[in-house]
């Protein structure tokens, strides 16, 4: 297994910093890719419900033979399955579809504040954990208010706050929020996309350290302490975005990538998406 950085979650449990995200991987082509990352050394995997590919996901798993506690496995109810029976529903369709006993994240995939259903949704998520089907339960797309009101609960904290942060939108109240309350960020659509990697300034730095424009984009949120979940169904990428452990950027080379912000958000916004 590849030497792979970890970060402690509030409940003590361990996450690898880096995963591999299958958003938008077609069901049939998605064994393949999990295989390739599997082989390449990610051993974290970030699916959701509603990416209609967590059997391929599972195929992957069980072909692969890896020996589950190697393994860190995230998924996400979906916005129409919030409410308190129907997140416990979800899960289990959730763990059959990946060929699972249990789960290691389960994510409430975005707030949906119109349904204000979200806060029961959690206390679901808190009866899975209390029954250790889940080792980790967290959130995604949450604002500040949305964190706050799942921890003015008094329950569990979320684990991980699971948001799109990259150089063109970085976030920063909600992941000061977040690291108030003892959530970890993690990063979706870590690389924009791929929409800020012919920057000048990134392709710079990149040669400066004759790393790629994806590997100092992903070294630029590790040393600021997220985890990042890149999708690739390139082999090469698959493997270029995992070798991002020997080398570090200089607070220089970080100030000048957080100079990239242009609130540049790729997908919807938490507040307006139900
Ligand atoms: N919670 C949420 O609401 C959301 C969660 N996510 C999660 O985050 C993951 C990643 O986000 P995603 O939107 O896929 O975006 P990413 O920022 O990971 O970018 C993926 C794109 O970048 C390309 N790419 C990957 N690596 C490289 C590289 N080394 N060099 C050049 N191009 C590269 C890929 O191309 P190619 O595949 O052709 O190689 C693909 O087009 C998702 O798969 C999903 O798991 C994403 C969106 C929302
Ligand atoms: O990828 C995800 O995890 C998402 O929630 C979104 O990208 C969402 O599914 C979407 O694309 C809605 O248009």
């Amino acid at each position: 297994m590849a030497d792979t950085p970890v970060l402690t979650l509030n409940n003590g449990i361990t996450m690898p910093q880096i995963g591999y995200g299958v958003f938008q991987i077609p069901e049939a082509d998605t064994a393949a890719a999990v295989t390739s990352a599997l082989e390449a050394g990610y051993r974290s995997i970030d699916t959701a419900a509603v990416y209609g590919n967590e059997a391929g996901v599972g195929a992957a798993l069980r072909d692969a033979g890896i020996p589950r506690d190697e393994l860190f496995i995230t998924t996400k109810v979906w916005n129409s399955d919030q409410g308190y029976d129907e997140a416990l529903r979800a899960f289990d369709a959730s763990l059959a579809r990946l060929g699972l006993d249990h789960l290691d994240l389960y994510l409430i995939h975005w707030p949906t504040p119109k349904h204000e259903k979200y806060l029961d949704t959690w206390r679901a998520l808190e009866t899975l954990y209390e029954q250790k089907r889940v080792r980790a339960i967290g959130v995604s797309n949450f604002f500040p208010e949305h964190l706050r009101a799942v921890a003015d609960l008094g329950g569990t904290v979320p684990a991980v706050n699971q948001i799109e942060v990259h150089p063109a939108l970085q976030q920063r109240a909600v992941q000061a929020a977040g690291a108030e309350l003892g959530v970890v960020t993690e990063a979706w659509s870590p690389l924009a996309q791929a929409g800020v990697l012919d920057d000048p300034r990134v392709t710079s730095i990149a040669a400066t350290h004759d790393r790629s424009p994806a590997q100092v984009v992903l070294r630029w949120h590790v040393q600021q302490g997220r985890v990042v979940i890149p999708k690739s169904v390139t082999p090469s990428r698959i493997r270029e975005n995992l070798a991002i452990f020997d080398f570090e950027l200089t607070p220089a080379e970080i100030a000048e990538i957080d100079g990239l912000e242009r609130d540049g958000r790729t997908g919807p916004h938490p507040q307006h998406f139900n």
